[in-house]
């Protein structure tokens, strides 16, 4: 029997089986994890072929009923490593204190607050392989100076290494989505460290590009600080991450 897709979580199947070994391969195991959590496994297409590997435990995290039971009557050796629950509110130290490698094939409709949630537990977290809709995917994984760059790029980039794998029809699904997939691959920047104040980095980041179209001395008028940088004079999608910091630090130094 297999699961009756609901809408409400975003609930489109991959069929094709290629595809799916493929986002599989995509997870780089010299990562240094022992570990990979799946998020929304549904019927397990990607799991399969996550438990063919033995160079890491496979757990997945599933919030749908009907899915856990069917996942645990097809794939017994995975029984005991079926969480159900929200990813949105559960935490990675509750499965281990080791690294955890996050891999799925994400409900596009909460993919922006996954990725909030992984940001705040990012030190667990060496890579994400993920597919999601295809213009997230590209807005991810852009680089600066260019109209795709926004809020979660530049708070995705400050910690990791982003990279465009490759696209998905709609075809590929059961039922089909509205738009394309695209697949990403994340890989934690440990040399990057965030060299300023992080609340304030986000708070930076967010008013800039508030009022994207604007230069950065308008943009950020909100904060009420006095600036002086080269910097004002660009538009929040120009700056890069190092940019940011370097702002972030101007804009600390000015609130002292
Ligand atoms: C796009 S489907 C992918 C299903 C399956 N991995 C596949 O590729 O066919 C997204 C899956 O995420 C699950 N899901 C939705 N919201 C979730 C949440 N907050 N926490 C965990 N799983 C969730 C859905 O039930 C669904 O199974």
């Amino acid at each position: 029997m297999k699961i009756r897709p609901k809408k409400s979580l975003g609930q489109h199947f991959l069929r094709d089986l290629s595809i799916a070994r493929r986002i599989v391969d995509s997870l780089v195991p010299h990562q240094g994890f022992q570990t990979v959590l799946e998020i929304g496994p549904g019927m397990g297409v990607l799991t399969q072929y996550l438990l063919q590997n033995d160079a890491y435990e496979t757990h997945v995290i599933e919030i749908d009923r009907d899915s856990v039971p069917y996942l645990k009557q097809h794939y017994p050796a995975l029984a005991p490593r079926v969480i159900e629950g929200d990813f949105l509110r559960w935490n990675l130290s509750r499965l281990t204190e080791a690294k955890v490698a996050i891999i799925g094939n994400l409900p596009y409709n909460i993919s922006s607050q996954i990725f909030f949630r992984i940001i705040d537990q990012r030190d667990q977290v060496p890579e994400i392989v993920c597919m999601l809709q295809k213009e997230v995917a590209r807005r991810l994984a852009s680089p600066p100076g260019n109209k795709e760059y926004g809020i979660l790029s530049v708070y995705l980039q400050a910690f990791y290494d982003i990279e465009y794998l490759f696209s998905v029809p709609p075809g590929a699904f059961d039922p089909p989505p509205k738009v394309q997939s695209g697949v990403i691959r994340l890989l934690r920047n440990e040399t990057m460290q965030l060299a300023c104040d992080e609340q304030l980095f986000f708070r930076v980041i967010k008013t800039g590009f508030n009022q994207r179209r604007k230069t950065l001395r308008n943009a950020l008028k909100p904060l009420g600080v006095e600036l002086d940088s080269p910097y004002l004079d660009q538009r929040a999608e120009q700056l890069s991450v190092a940019d940011f910091v370097a702002l972030t630090q101007l804009v600390q130094e000015a609130m002292e």
